[in-house]
């Protein structure tokens, strides 16, 4: 479904993605792991088109994404910090990305409900506290029901309620066959949620294989276990 191809990028002298090459099927649920700085957020950002590589390249459903704007519609974007316009209401915030998207059916409400916005609808986006703006965040990844979902650290700031809520609507959504992608320093909270693990580091994907694989390989059952075996070979 996403396919990169050798993809680098430098933001000058330093060089943030080195070869990465990687194959993302529908159904699979991949966390992009590795230390700060190895690149996570700037290798979501070339999938999202927001930062271009300078060299390699990236396919969407079989058609390279520089030729293709149109394939970012089918990716619901969680970023780290959202940013909205401050003096917008919640509700405001929601209507302006429905008129944007021009997309009236097939909405997915689900998370506005089980979060509560609902109720916070008048609220501007300058008063709300980081976990709302965060539940705000993660409710409009959501709503155009897309067949991609990127999740960048989706349970920062939230509440164990509303982390346990999304983690929920992550593995229903995961049933439904998406591919989701979703990066987190939380390791114990992915246990339950994914199939797959890519492991960067200094820019340069380590490995990209079965969690299955990678508790075999470890002999260890916690992600956070086998990832430190990785970290310390
Ligand atoms: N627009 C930019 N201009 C210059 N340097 C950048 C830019 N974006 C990212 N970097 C640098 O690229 C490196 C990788 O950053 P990136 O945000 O991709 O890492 P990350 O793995 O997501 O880190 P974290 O776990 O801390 O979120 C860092 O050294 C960062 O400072």
């Amino acid at each position: 479904m996403i396919i990169a191809n050798n993809v680098n990028k430098s933001f000058g002298k330093l060089q943030v993605l080195k070869d990465v090459s990687v194959n993302c099927e529908e159904g699979q649920c991949i966390a992009l792991i590795g230390p700060n700085g190895s690149g996570k957020t700037t290798f979501i950002k070339c999938l999202l088109g927001m930062v271009v590589p300078d060299n390699g390249f990236i396919t969407f459903k079989g058609s390279n994404i520089i030729h293709d704007w149109e394939y970012r519609k089918h990716i619901g974007y969680m970023p780290q910090i959202g940013r909205y316009p401050d003096n917008m209401t919640i509700a405001q915030v929601f209507e302006m990305m429905k008129d944007i998207r021009k997309h009236k059916t097939n909405i997915d409400e689900e998370l506005i409900h089980a979060f509560g916005l609902d109720k916070l609808m008048q609220k501007r986006m300058r008063t709300l506290s980081g976990g709302t703006r965060q539940k705000v965040s993660a409710a409009l990844a959501f709503l155009f029901n897309p067949d991609v979902l990127i999740l960048d650290e989706p349970t920062a700031g939230l509440d164990p309620v509303a982390s346990e809520i999304l983690k929920e609507k992550i593995i229903a959504e995961k049933q439904k066959g998406k591919l989701i992608l979703i990066t987190s320093h939380i390791l114990s909270e992915l246990d339950d949620l994914i199939t797959q693990v890519m492991y960067l580091q200094e820019g340069q994907l380590r490995f990209h294989k079965s969690i299955e694989l990678l508790r075999k390989d470890t002999g260890e059952e916690k992600l956070a276990k086998a990832i430190a075996r990785v970290m310390q070979s």
